[in-house]
């Protein structure tokens, strides 16, 4: 059962539209449009940006898709550009490496967010250390956190500190999480770590709860929220840095932001970048509803292009599978199940 604190709330929010709203261009951004929006976040008064590829430092590849520019120059650019802002940036161990750590961290980046599966945290203990010795700021994100209880959360959370991490964050891929299902997580962690780390929140709109969650998230102790210009990430997008940001001033929720430089960085800046706007649309629902990560749904949709399966379906059963990130090429599998099964469009 969730314990809510009591306010005031005071809380630090984290742009990722140049790291998760990479999903949304196809790994496409330009030094420009990264410069454009670090300029935009900056003078809105945003503490902390975000800027990699969408899947995290050297996730310029065949299986996720290559950058258009690589990830270290946007990150260069971005440290050149923020006036305030701190950078941070996102790595999976298994997909980058330390060196990679290193090399953002020289390029400038301050703040590093480590991501595992939210069972697998032992796979991140040196990689927590390490960032320590760079001397980075550590944040943890458990990815896909409705896929265990909030014990097990708070259990691999606990792992995650004592390898030196700072913030650990409830991170909802699937934008599966509703109400308490946050704040149980929430109120889990902070019991295990509260007295030595913060909890953060990061939330995805696949079944529209993604500020919500956060204000919820908030009320049970997180220090830390995530959100992207325009809603701009994987799949159906993630929760609205403007949105919150207008819900945080009218719940009291101290962030000291800038909302109405906020509003001009969504609508005049990152709104005419986006070549598809993300969208809470059949596919997607299907996803916050299955639990499916919701990056795999340009991997279910190139999947229906190359086989004929409608790429719900597709979800639907990677859903049923339980598969999770770094199982991008089961989609395939998938895919020429379904067709066997004379399932097509
Ligand atoms: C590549 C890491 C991952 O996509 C992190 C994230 O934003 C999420 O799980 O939602
Ligand atoms: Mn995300």
């Amino acid at each position: 059962m969730s314990q809510t604190n009591n306010g005031p709330y005071e809380v630090r929010l984290t742009d990722t539209t140049l790291r998760d709203g990479s999903h949304a261009v196809q790994h496409q951004f330009t030094e420009k449009q990264v410069r454009d929006v670090v300029r935009a976040l900056d003078d809105a008064r945003v503490e902390v940006i975000e800027v990699t590829h969408g899947d995290g430092l050297a996730g310029s590849s065949f299986n996720y898709g290559f950058s258009g520019t690589p990830e270290m120059e946007l990150i260069s650019a971005a440290v050149d550009e923020a006036k305030n802002a701190r950078i941070a940036c996102l790595m999976l161990p298994g997909v980058a490496r330390i060196p990679d750590m290193q090399e953002a961290r020289d390029r400038g980046a301050e703040i590093i967010r480590i991501a595992t599966h939210c069972t697998e945290a032992d796979i991140s203990i040196q990689h927590f250390q390490e960032a320590r010795n760079m001397g980075f700021e550590t944040v943890g994100f458990l990815m896909l956190s409705h896929m265990t209880t909030p014990d097990n959360l708070a259990k691999q959370a606990r792992i995650m500190v004592d390898a030196g991490c700072q913030c650990v964050y409830v991170v909802d891929s699937a934008g599966h999480l509703i109400l308490e299902d946050v704040s149980d997580r929430v109120d889990a962690l902070m019991q295990e770590i509260g007295g030595e780390a913060q909890v953060g929140y990061h939330g995805h709109q696949n079944l529209s709860m993604g500020v919500a969650n956060s204000v919820l998230a908030i009320r049970a102790g997180a220090k830390q929220i995530d959100g992207t210009l325009c809603a701009l990430g994987a799949g159906a997008g993630n929760s609205p840095t403007e949105v919150l940001a207008a819900v945080f001033e009218r719940l009291d929720i101290k962030a000291d932001i800038d909302l109405s430089g906020l509003l001009d960085a969504a609508e005049d800046v990152v709104k005419p970048i986006i070549t598809r706007m993300p969208l809470m649309d059949r596919s997607s629902i299907v996803q916050g509803k299955a639990g499916v990560y919701n990056s795999f749904l340009i991997h279910a949709e190139r999947a229906q292009e190359r086989y004929g399966v409608p790429a719900h379906k597709i979800l639907e059963e990677v859903g049923r599978r339980q598969l999770v990130g770094g199982q991008e090429d089961m989609i395939i599998d998938v895919a020429v199940a379904l067709k066997n099964e004379g399932v097509t469009l």
